[in-house]
């Protein structure tokens, strides 16, 4: 019998999206039978460990399956820049994937408060207002900048809101033409390469398409169920990011949109995103406070496993799935498509 994570035992595989996560691994060490995970229903996803134990490698092979899998619109936040290598050869079945290079994104995925907190200004602040009400109006900063030279306000305010709405025009990230719902919904995988920006610029992007994917499904504009994979997720629960990434995790199930997060501090993830994960897939943690951050919102059955299994080697995971109440000790299969996040060692230099 195959065990499918987030699903359980039963029915062929051939029935509903699953990927190949990996195989179960015995306590002496030896590897069993294969083990699966649903890509048929919506789901949150949490991959956390310490660094260099296999977190990014483990994102790859869930991307991996996404692209393979029938009716998924997967796409990737690429903050470290590692994921473009999904697009090369690979030694198995084909991984259709495509890269896009800090796309320009809609000005208007940003609420008002998020663009005063985009450009840290505060809403109370005379500059502050002014970005507030033209960000209220207008769909292009182009417009936004109108707005604010013809308000009836001081020149001061006035120039300071001009100089931070320049600030964000100069991270060319923001295009009233910019990316759409259409444009991410392929089968394909959409590697979104944030790595060359700064941290807020980067957040802007990821809150657009995470906004742009979940607005698409609530109206029902698109067909596939998009699947949101970010690394480092910690950045963007920091940032301007984390109002679309909470409005995944609370209400994405309905219209189906799925979040994969991958972080080394689960500690630095804001409670909702422990809680609302329904896979937990762990490799090895050291931090007692960052073990505590997954103990704290998870269920009891996990603090026995996390305590008595925790993996010691790279590629080895505890995964916890809510929907069956079972965890299972497993390591995940290597990879088809080069790994592209391998520390450069000075002895190969
Ligand atoms: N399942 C696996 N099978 C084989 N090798 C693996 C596996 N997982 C990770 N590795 C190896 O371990 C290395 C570190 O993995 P990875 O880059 O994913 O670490 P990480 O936990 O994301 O670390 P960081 O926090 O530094 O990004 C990889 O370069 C890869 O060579």
């Amino acid at each position: 019998m195959t065990f499918v994570i987030g699903r359980g035992e039963g029915e062929s595989l051939e029935k509903r999206p699953t990927g190949r996560l990996g195989t179960y691994r015995a306590l002496d060490g030896s590897s069993g039978a294969p083990l699966y995970v649903d890509l048929d229903g919506p789901h949150a996803m949490l991959v956390v460990g310490k660094r260099g134990y296999g977190k990014s490698y483990t994102l790859g092979v869930i991307a991996e399956a996404l692209a393979r899998a029938e009716g998924v619109a997967p796409v990737v936040i690429d903050p470290m820049g590692v994921f473009d290598t999904l697009a090369e050869q690979s030694r198995d079945e084909p991984v259709p994937a495509e890269v896009m290079s800090a796309p320009p994104v809609r000005p208007n995925t940003l609420d008002p408060r998020s663009w005063c907190a985009l450009l840290e200004l505060s809403p109370e602040s005379g500059a502050g207002a002014l970005v507030w009400q033209a960000a209220g109006e207008h769909d292009s900063l182009a417009g936004m900048r109108r707005h604010v030279r013809d308000a009836d306000a001081p020149g001061t305010d006035k120039r300071a809101a001009i100089n931070h709405l320049d600030l964000a025009d100069s991270w060319g990230v923001f295009d009233e033409e910019g990316v759409a719902a259409a444009d991410l919904a392929s089968p394909a995988i959409t590697v979104v390469d944030v790595s060359g920006l700064d941290s807020a610029p980067m957040n802007a992007v990821a809150r657009a398409i995470g906004e742009t994917l979940y607005r698409a499904r609530v109206d029902r504009a698109i067909d596939r169920l998009p699947w949101v994979l970010i690394d480092e997720v910690h950045t963007f629960f920091d940032g301007v990011a984390a109002p679309a990434l909470e409005t995944i995790l609370t209400r994405g199930r309905a219209p189906g949109v799925s979040l994969v997060m991958a972080t080394q501090r689960p500690s630095a993830v804001p409670p909702v995103g422990v809680s609302q994960s329904d896979v937990i897939v762990s490799h090895r943690l050291t931090s007692g406070a960052d073990i505590e951050a997954l103990k704290a919102t998870q269920p009891t059955y996990m603090d026995a496993s996390l305590a008595e299994r925790m993996p010691t080697e790279t590629g080895d995971v505890i995964v916890v799935d809510d929907a069956t109440e079972t965890v299972h000790a497993a390591t995940i299969r290597r990879r088809d498509t080069p790994h592209g996040g391998d520390s450069p060692r000075a002895s190969e230099q």
